[in-house]
Parts: C-alpha cells; structure tokens; sequence
C-alpha cells in the first residue's frame, strides 16, 4: 500500500536523525520539507521565533493543539526545564501515531503527553483529567477556525492565568482572521505580530502572541 506523507516523513527522521538528539530530528523533518515534500510543520524561519518565546518564558505548563507529525512539539518540549509538562491534543489517529514515533526518536517522551481526541472535547476536561490549573503557554497550530472558539473555551475553562500567553501560528497564511480580530481588540490580551513566512516558503506568514491580562 501507498504510504502517507507523514509516514515518509518519519522514515526520514528514522534515517537522517540521531536517537535521543532532539536538534537533529528537528533538522531531519526541516530537510525533509525543504528537499522531498512540503509538510504543515512550524518550520525552521517560524521555530526560531517559536524557539525564543518558549526560552524567554521557561513555561512549566505548555499546551499545544495540533500535534499533526510533533515538530513544534519537539521543538518546545527541547527547550522545557525539568519537570515542565507539554501536553499536546490531535484528534487525527494516524497522525498521532507518527507524532509519538518521532516524539519517542528524539528523547523527549517524559515531558510530553499526546492526547488523542478533539480539543473542544478534552479543553473541558483538562483540570480534572491531567493535573493542570492553569497554562503559561499555549501554542495554537491546528484547525484555523478553532483558534477563536477554543481560546474562548480556555478562558471559560479557568485555564488562563493573568500573564498566560496564546502563540498562534498561521495567523496570516492560511489565516485566522476572527482569531486575529479578538485578541488584537480585547482589553483582555496585549497582543504582537511577529512577521515572518509560511513555512519552506517565501510567502508571507507570522505568529501572533498574546498576553492574558486576566
Ligand atoms: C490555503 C493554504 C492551505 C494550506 C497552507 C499551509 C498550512 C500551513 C500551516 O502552518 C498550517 O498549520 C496549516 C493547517 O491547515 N494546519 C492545520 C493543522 C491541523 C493539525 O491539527 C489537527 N487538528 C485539527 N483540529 C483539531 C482539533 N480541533 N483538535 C485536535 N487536533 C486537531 C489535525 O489532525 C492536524 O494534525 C496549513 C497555507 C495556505
Ligand atoms: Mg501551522
């Protein structure tokens, strides 16, 4: 049978990327996309803005919705202390199956929990089912329009905190414009556009991040 472009995408870490070197499963997937076949990944031009928030912030708390083949999740879990929890949300099975492959390749499996399922399903049930109160960050990469529903879920939910902040990816290309609206008019976010290019590409894109004032 054919396989999929993210089971190619997996087979390329498998044998370009060492075990247990979570840099060289990045540099594996971003070579991957740049020579064989474009996928959806934050990317290498995004990851570095992405890198610099989650350095700045030192975040014990992540949550990630879209796990999709687990770059980001890499990337952010990489740059966790000990003892910080990463949980990821992908209601896509195949997808997970390939994101805990490459999540396990680089090492990282301790500080990251995959969940299977839709994020307006398990955003509700996140305080009482994992141990969480509230999220330092958030980093929005999955369907563009449940950026806006699921941000306003988190709020309803208790899971921000004064100082929690939203990283949105895509808020350009493909877009996310009632996202971008809400956050950009809300007295209760201080938000900033870091311009930047859609993946593998010279398109224009960027990641919005947004402070919860409380
Ligand atoms: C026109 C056009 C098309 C595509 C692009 C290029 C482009 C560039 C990008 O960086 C992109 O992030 C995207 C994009 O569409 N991302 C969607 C990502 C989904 C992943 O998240 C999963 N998921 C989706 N909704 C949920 C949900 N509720 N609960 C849990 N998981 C969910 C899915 O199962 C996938 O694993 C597209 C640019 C322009
Ligand atoms: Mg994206």
């Amino acid at each position: 049978t054919q396989s999929t472009r993210p089971q190619r995408l997996l087979s390329a870490v498998q044998k370009n990327a060492t075990r247990g070197d979570p840099c060289s499963v990045v540099k594996a997937i971003d070579q991957f996309c740049r020579s064989k076949e474009w996928a959806m990944n934050v990317g290498d031009e995004k990851g570095c803005i992405l890198d610099s928030v989650v350095s700045e912030l030192n975040p014990t708390t992540v949550l990630e919705l879209g796990t999709y083949c687990g770059y980001s999740t890499v990337r952010i879990a990489n740059l966790l202390p000990p003892h910080a929890k990463l949980i990821t949300l992908e209601f896509n099975p195949d997808f997970a199956a390939i994101a805990r492959q490459v999540i396990a390749w680089s090492g990282l499996e301790e500080k990251v929990q995959l969940v299977e399922g839709a994020s307006g399903d398990l955003i509700p049930k996140i305080k009482q089912d994992f141990g969480v109160q509230t999220f330092d960050l958030v980093f929005l990469d999955h369907w563009k329009d449940r950026y806006l529903p699921d941000t306003k879920l988190m709020e309803a939910c208790g899971l921000l905190r004064k100082g929690s902040i939203l990283l949105a990816d895509n808020v350009i290309c493909p877009g996310t414009p009632d996202y971008l609206e809400y956050v950009r008019s809300s007295p209760r976010y201080e938000s900033q556009y870091f311009k930047s290019h859609l993946e593998y590409t010279k398109v224009e894109d960027g990641l919005e991040k947004s402070v919860f004032l409380g």
